[in-house]
């Protein structure tokens, strides 16, 4: 039967959801008893399915259910049969404390995961063999082509490159980007795909500059000595810590080939105190998060700006999103009131340098706050792109395709899973992923809040009793065992969790952890790891939850397919509305549609292995009696069921069952906040809250959706300011133009016409 329903039309207010249970389908005797048992269900679940006030999807909606019995109650060896709703039924049999039919709370209600699910209307297709593979579009470009030379860096800088850091070639967007920076002093916009080299594109011209005053192109020395005491050049600006210090070690390598130049960075997370004392020792290239710069601009007398050149703005659109505009006014504003030093303290000329102060905006995607920084920062710059450098005159901006678009070798496909299935899909596609040793090194899977990352790291790792990393390690909470996707084949994968609720030492040391493990890893995150972050070796991007915007969409795949490398990443979708929104993505790039039957047939083809616990001193095979991937998918759902309500009752494990009710609420409203042009895919007046509190292992919609869950869900435009820790101060004075560093109003709204010719290059992706 398909489903009747009933879909939850709610408002999400502060008031808990109502509920109102009411079982259907199965035998009447059957439901007088559930309804029965679950009234005398005290304990199991959070509100009682007779408990008044809140309502469920799963009322309405045909459910088949069964009694579990508590495991002390019952004989081992019992079976449970299952009907598949085809007439057939499964028996799946004890394999201990642990498996599929271990008992459950009594009262206890199990929906049926392949009954009652909404039917995809998305045709699937076998995907065609034998198609060539698509030439990467942000690879380095071919050898006898380009060299680093060509462009204008001395012959030191891109020896360097090629010898020490394998960069032979320069990418498209270091090519256009480079020439013009070096040579002249205008501003300009860079834009370019996902993991195209944009940060070399912007730091390469600033080290090379620097380099200019003290040694010529030839090599010979200028007779000047440039050391960290020489003055402040530079400034580069990223929205997040993790951000900076990526870039900081970009420029460090970089930095290897002219040791006399200093860069440092201030992102908060450590002492004013000791940033200060760098900042006094003297730095020609600062790194910087914006509020712990504008703050440093307000309290640090020893930071002089005199001789500042470049302002760097990476990743424009995301340093807006997180509502850091006025930071970024007020430090433009401050920069730009500084008179412009012609020499430096020790009367050094500086005349290599730019004889202005030129600002560089990055990003891979254009949005309007894009364009808004660009209006607050620019001043008629160049629009470069991958493609081709545009300098600011009457030309007219060319429609650029690539604004929106994934690199092209990036195989993207995406799966319609009912929302009973995603969690068995989301394992089996990670087990298929990682069957063969070798066959994926890293996985990122985006979850759309961090109480949902928590309760999936717990639930797909091994017990904390048995815990992988060193108990006194920062990443002890943070890196464990993959135990459920692990198989004997591929034994050893690590799984790692990140989110803006941990501490910036913890965050820093999982990410290092993901980044140097030689181990097959799959981290587990926000979309904190969603721009910018550079590892090479991930080739796997899932979006469990699709993200909030298609910018966001953009980012989150981008973090594979880098610098010419292949790349796959998969889409999660639920059937109905959520379809649509694969019309909107197809604009900018191919997705090919996958079933989630095949999914599971993938990943379930061989037995589930499950991990050790508190009761089982090996790893035990899950059994099912049936050996079918489906047969598995049912029991895996079936113990990770049992295992949440266990750990009510022992309290171990971490409050599972906790873990996933908090997950769940903070699910439901984060997917309100999808942006508004999107909630017509992302519609929640159409999500089953009954099916989707399944895919985090509960057997029912736990209440309290309208209230406020421990850690609220960051949505885009209400980030907090991470690392800020910064007063509005006194931007207000200069908002009205007043400040004797406001921004130019005439170059503003030249840069505004600039950047509307590029937006209307965006329009046509719906993106606003
Ligand atoms: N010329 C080059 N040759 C080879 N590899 C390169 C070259 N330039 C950059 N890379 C590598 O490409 C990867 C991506 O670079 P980078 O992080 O600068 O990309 P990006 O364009 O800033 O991406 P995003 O928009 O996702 O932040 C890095 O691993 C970098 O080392």
């Amino acid at each position: 039967m398909a489903d009747g329903g009933l879909l939850l039309n709610f408002d999400l207010g502060d008031a808990p959801l109502k509920r109102q249970v009411k079982f259907t389908g199965g035998r009447w005797r059957d439901r007088v008893h559930a309804q029965r048992s679950a009234r005398k269900n005290q304990d199991g679940f959070e509100n009682g399915p007779t408990s008044s006030a809140n309502s469920t999807p799963l009322s309405n909606h045909r459910q088949d259910f069964r009694h579990t019995h508590d495991q002390n109650e019952r004989p081992t060896k019992r079976q449970k049969t299952f009907d598949y709703g085809n007439g057939q039924s499964d028996k799946i049999s004890n394999t201990g404390a642990r498996t599929a039919s271990a008992s459950t709370k009594p009262g206890g209600i199990t929906s049926r995961l392949f009954t009652s699910n909404p039917t995809p209307r998305t045709v699937f297709e076998e995907p065609a063999e034998d198609v060539e593979p698509a030439k990467p579009s942000n690879a380095p470009l071919s050898e006898e082509a380009e060299n680093f030379h060509a462009l204008g860096l001395s012959p030191r800088i891109a020896q360097h490159l090629s010898s020490k850091l394998e960069m032979k070639a320069p990418t498209s967007i270091q090519k256009n980007s480079i020439p013009p920076l070096i040579k002249d002093d205008s501003d300009a916009f860079l834009q370019a795909e996902t993991g195209s080299g944009k940060t070399l594109a912007y730091l390469l011209p600033i080290v090379q500059r620097i380099m200019n005053l003290s040694h010529r192109e030839d090599g010979s020395a200028t007779g000047t000595r440039i050391h960290r005491d020489s003055g402040l050049f530079a400034i580069v600006l990223a929205p997040t810590r993790e951000l900076c210090k990526q870039i900081a070690t970009v420029l460090e390598k970089v930095l290897r080939c002219a040791p006399w130049i200093v860069s440092t960075t201030v992102i908060g997370g450590e002492s004013k105190k000791s940033e200060k004392a760098r900042l006094r020792k003297g730095v020609n290239i600062l790194i910087a998060t914006p509020g712990r710069l504008a703050d440093h601009l307000d309290n640090t007398k020893v930071l002089d700006v005199g001789t500042v050149r470049w302002l760097i703005l990476d990743e424009g659109d995301r340093l807006m999103e997180m509502g850091f505009e006025e930071e970024l006014k007020s430090i433009v504003g401050k920069i730009r009131k500084e008179e412009l030093k012609k020499s430096n303290k020790e009367g050094v000329t500086l005349a290599a340098l730019p004889q202005r102060r030129v600002t560089v905006l990055c990003s891979a995607t254009m949005k309007m706050n894009v364009q808004r920084l660009g209006e607050i920062s620019l001043q008629d710059a160049i629009h470069v792109t991958a493609s081709k450098s545009e300098s600011d005159g009457d030309a007219a901006v060319e429609a650029n395709d690539a604004a929106f678009s994934a690199p092209s070798q990036l195989k993207q496909s995406y799966v319609v899973v009912p929302a009973k299935l995603r969690l068995v899909t989301l394992i089996a596609l990670l087990k298929s992923a990682f069957a063969r040793k070798g066959s994926v090194m890293k996985a990122i899977v985006f979850i759309s809040c961090a109480d949902s990352v928590d309760f999936h790291f717990d639930l797909l790792r091994s017990s904390p009793s048995h815990p992988s990393s060193d108990e006194s390690s920062l990443t002890r909470d943070t890196v464990s065992d993959a135990a459920y996707i692990t198989s004997p084949a591929n034994p050893d994968i690590t799984l790692l969790k990140l989110h803006g609720s941990l501490q910036q030492p913890v965050r820093t040391a999982t990410l290092t952890s993901f980044r140097t493990s030689k181990n097959p890893c799959v981290l587990i995150t926000t979309d904190i790891a969603s721009r910018g972050l550079d590892v090479p070796a991930v080739d796997l991007v899932i979006e469990y939850d699709p993200a909030f915007s298609v910018e966001d969409h953009v980012h989150r795949i981008g973090r594979t397919a880098r610098a010419g490398r292949p790349g796959k990443a998969t889409l999660f979708l639920q059937p109905g509305c959520e379809e649509g929104y694969v019309e909107l993505l197809k604009s900018s790039s191919a997705l090919v549609p996958q079933s989630y039957e095949s999914t599971l047939q993938k990943g379930f083809v061989t037995p589930i292995t499950l991990p050790k616990s508190d009761q089982t001193s090996e790893p035990q095979t899950l059994v099912s009696d049936r050996q079918t991937p489906n047969s598995r998918a049912e029991a895996l759902q079936l113990h990770l069921e049992q295992r949440l309500l266990a750990s009510a009752k022992d309290g171990g494990n971490s409050k599972l069952l906790d873990a996933a009710r908090q997950a769940f609420r903070s699910h439901i409203r984060a997917y309100a906040t999808h942006v508004r042009d999107e909630r017509v895919y992302f519609d929640i007046t159409q999500l089953h809250l009954g099916h989707t509190a399944k895919s985090f292992g509960l057997r029912e919609a736990p209440g309290g959706i309208g209230g406020g869950p421990s850690r609220r869900t960051i949505k885009p435009g209400q980030q907090k300011k991470t690392g800020s820790g910064q007063k509005k101060g006194d931007d207000s004075d200069r908002e009205d133009g007043a400040g004797a560093g406001a921004v130019d109003e005439d170059a503003a709204r030249r840069m505004r016409m600039k950047m509307k010719q590029v937006m209307s290059a965006a329009g046509e992706f719906n993106i606003g």
